[in-house]
């Protein structure tokens, strides 16, 4: 299920400001991919634009090229919706559907990509809530709403949706910003299992974190003020932490700035 990612030559505007310039990488397939740097070089963006989702934004627009096992994502003949559906995304704040049981927030990509027989889906559902390891704390309420289980749980409520559809890249925006110590610990774990199958790329603000998860980093920067964010250095986690090349991610690790 896993695919390779490889970026070159990536612009992303906003209208006419330019937030991130000239990216290029290659995000491994079966990893976990972590983007870290100071406030507003791009990390966001840059994450939108791999399943499209930067698009969606009125007046932004995308350069260069996005390949997922070197098909162009950005392709005319390629739809965007398809895109989503093979690069998941999981967001900050835990955004299940509200009035939906939890049993219909995992459902509810799958009812989007047409009819299932229920026990098919009685059966999606629980592998994905087991992928997300919240089937125990659930089994017995799947027919509670989401928004009745805590933070943490919605955010795996939110992780299990986003793998029943099959994915093959998850992409997470610093997915435990809201959480709590425990709850966090439980998303990591989670993703050093689900790297096994996808490809993960996530955001942090958390240098433990990065150091913790992920296998490779790329760290992001602004050239200048108002100017728009690169990427200065991307290596392996562990080089990265103890040994950076750039002065720059030596200082942004030890806390120096950022
Ligand atoms: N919807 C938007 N419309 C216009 N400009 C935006 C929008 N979202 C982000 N930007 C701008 O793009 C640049 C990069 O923002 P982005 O959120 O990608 O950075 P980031 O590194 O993820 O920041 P943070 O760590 O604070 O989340 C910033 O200058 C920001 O103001």
């Amino acid at each position: 299920m896993s695919k390779q990612i490889q970026v070159s030559g990536l612009d992303a505007y906003y209208g006419g400001h330019k937030a991130i310039e000239d990216v290029s990488m290659t995000i491994e397939p079966r990893s976990i991919t972590a983007f870290i740097g100071p406030s507003g070089c791009g990390k966001s963006t840059f994450l939108r634009t791999l399943n499209r989702m930067h698009e969606v934004i009125p007046g932004a627009r995308v350069e260069g090229k996005v390949l997922l096992d070197g098909e162009d994502l950005y392709a005319s003949t390629v739809e965007p919706v398809s895109v989503r559906r093979m690069i998941g995304m999981v967001f900050q704040r835990p955004n299940p559907f509200p009035t939906m049981s939890i049993y219909e927030n995992v459902a509810a990509g799958l009812r989007l990509n047409g009819r299932v027989a229920k026990s098919e889906l009685d059966g999606i559902v629980e592998t994905s809530l087991k992928g997300a390891n919240l089937w125990n704390e659930v089994k017995d309420r799947l027919n509670k709403p989401g928004a009745g289980l805590s933070g943490g749980q919605q955010q795996r409520l939110c992780i299990a949706r986003a793998i029943a559809v099959q994915p093959q890249v998850l992409l997470m925006d610093e997915p435990c910003s809201a959480l709590d110590p425990i709850s966090t610990l439980a998303i990591e774990d989670l993703m050093a299992k689900l790297k096994d199958d996808y490809t993960i790329v996530i955001v942090t603000h958390n240098m433990q974190q990065a150091a913790r998860v992920s296998d490779r980093t790329a760290f992001f920067n602004l050239t200048a003020q108002g100017k728009p964010g690169k990427v200065v250095e991307m290596d392996e986690t562990s080089r990265m932490f103890t040994n950076p090349t750039e002065k720059a991610t030596e200082d942004y690790i030890t806390g120096r700035f950022g």
